[in-house]
């Protein structure tokens, strides 16, 4: 296998990052050629700290990842080396005990809040993208996804939303659009940037069969 390709892909809480990217793996589903990784599960461990402690963490802050290990561990898969990628459990605020085996690939899809917001994650991205998505529509969709896929009420998405998620977005998140080689609209149902995305990694598979 020759280079890894990474596509980083970026924007606000429930823009529609995870619906693009697994959208993207689908069309590779029986091939070992696109793998994902998503920056939430390189949230810093929590074990040590109480559960009325966790509630409490700025989520949407940088410092709330461990990105030294993330690019330590995308480092290794562009050298050719499998990892034991952390996974995170959102309902109890912390890193599961479960890890997840990932063998190198042509192409590495690296999704989350500050991939382009990060110097040294922007840096390794061969592709940037930016998912555009309004934010009266990210909260809405937040609201209905926390509530049913990650163990929380309605009052405390609307809590941590206007307390620390929009202006953490405003302070980081936005700003960093501007590092985007391609911006997408509307989050996971755009179909033609989903259809462009995979002729560009097709082609890479392709070259590096060559
Ligand atoms: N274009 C869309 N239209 C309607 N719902 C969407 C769209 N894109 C994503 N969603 C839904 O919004 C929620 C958040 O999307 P997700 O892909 O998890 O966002 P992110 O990874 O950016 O947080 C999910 O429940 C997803 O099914
Ligand atoms: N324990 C946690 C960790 C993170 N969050 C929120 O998740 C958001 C990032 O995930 P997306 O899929 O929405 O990009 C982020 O905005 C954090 O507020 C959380 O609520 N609890």
């Amino acid at each position: 296998m020759k280079k890894s390709v990474i596509i980083g892909i970026a924007g606000g809480s429930a823009s529609g990052k995870s619906s693009i990217s697994r959208r993207l793996k689908e069309r590779y589903e029986n091939t070992n050629s696109v793998v994902i990784i998503r920056q939430d599960d390189y949230y810093k461990d929590q074990k040590n700290k109480t559960m009325e402690e966790r509630v409490k963490t700025n989520y949407d802050h940088p410092f709330a990842f461990d990105n030294d290990l993330f690019v330590a561990q995308l480092k290794q898969l562009m050298a050719g080396v499998a990892i034991e990628k952390p996974v995170y459990d959102f309902v109890v605020h912390t890193r599961s005990e479960e890890t997840e085996h990932i063998e190198p690939s042509d192409v590495i899809v690296i999704e989350g809040l500050f991939i382009l917001e990060d110097e040294q994650l922007r840096d390794l991205c061969d592709i940037r993208i930016f998912v555009d998505t309004d934010d009266d529509i990210r909260f809405i969709r937040r609201l209905i996804r926390d509530v049913k896929k990650r163990g929380r009420t309605i009052d405390s998405v609307i809590e941590q939303y206007t307390t620390t998620v929009k202006v953490m977005h405003n302070t980081f998140i936005e700003p960093s659009r501007k590092y985007a080689d391609i911006i997408i609209p509307e989050g996971g149902h755009n179909q033609v940037a989903i259809d462009l995305l995979t002729t560009k990694i097709s082609s890479i598979i392709q070259e590096n069969m060559l």
